[in-house]
């Protein structure tokens, strides 16, 4: 497919391009802070990038009528219901972690959020020192399928590609969930299989616990 990505000059812009071209797919359009690049219309618009350009991505999308995987995290709810609404004529796929782990994570989540009432429940997320948002996408997605208003601790370190843990303790014991991405790839991959998950769909909104 010819595919286009909103960031493209960023970290998971050039991490998702090379497993596509890996694959054979074809870079054909970009935008990033510097502008647009431009060699053909793209069949998919991939954005990784900043809420701020959210506009921009949202007149792209229509203006190609093209679907959207976008993982960009801190998005505003006015942001989410636009791409609610751009999902009536394009699918759209949204999530904060693209990876396969925290997919099983949530499971665990849901699984065992109704047997820890009482516990002390904390997040705790790492990552590089470049992120920009506190805290992450991640982590308010995990406090969410939790149902219940947890602390989250961010750290910022190094160059720590993104962990993930749920500390859940009562006064005998401590149960944690954790989770480490070793590298952007992981985050790549599940983009690459929302893509193909696009492919055959005419529009809807979905995430990507409807494309595993
Ligand atoms: N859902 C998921 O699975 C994952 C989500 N993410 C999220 O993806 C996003 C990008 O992360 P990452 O690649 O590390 O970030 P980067 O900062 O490396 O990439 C963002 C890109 O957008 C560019 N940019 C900044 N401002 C503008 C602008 N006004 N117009 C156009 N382009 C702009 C940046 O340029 P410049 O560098 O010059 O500022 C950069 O090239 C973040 O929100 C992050 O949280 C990250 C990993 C996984
Ligand atoms: O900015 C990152 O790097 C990451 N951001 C996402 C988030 O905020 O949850 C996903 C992943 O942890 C990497």
């Amino acid at each position: 497919m010819k595919i286009g990505i909103v960031g493209y000059k960023g970290r998971m812009g050039k991490e998702i391009k090379d497993l596509f071209e890996e694959k054979n797919h074809e870079f054909v359009w970009g935008y990033d802070k510097d502008g647009e690049y431009f060699q053909e219309t793209p069949q998919i618009i991939i954005d990784f990038s900043l809420p701020e350009v959210f506009e921009k991505t949202e007149d792209y999308v229509k203006k190609f009528n093209v679907p959207l995987i976008i993982g960009t995290t801190g998005l505003q709810d006015e942001q989410i219901e636009a791409l609610k609404a751009l999902a009536k004529d394009v699918p759209v796929v949204q999530s904060y972690n693209f990876s396969i782990g925290i997919q099983l994570f949530l499971k665990m989540v849901d699984f065992l959020k109704d047997k820890i009432d009482g516990w002390d429940i904390e997040i705790v997320e790492t990552h590089h020192r470049f992120k920009k948002d506190k805290p992450s996408g991640t982590a308010k997605m995990i406090k969410e399928s939790l149902d219940k208003d947890v602390p989250i601790s961010s750290l910022r370190l190094g160059n720590v590609a993104g962990d993930h843990v749920l500390y859940m303790a009562n006064l005998g014991e401590v149960l944690s969930i954790s989770h480490r991405a070793l590298s952007r790839r992981a985050f790549a991959e599940g983009v690459l299989k929302s893509a193909e998950f696009v492919t055959n769909k005419k529009n809807g909104y979905f995430t990507f616990t409807d494309v595993i």
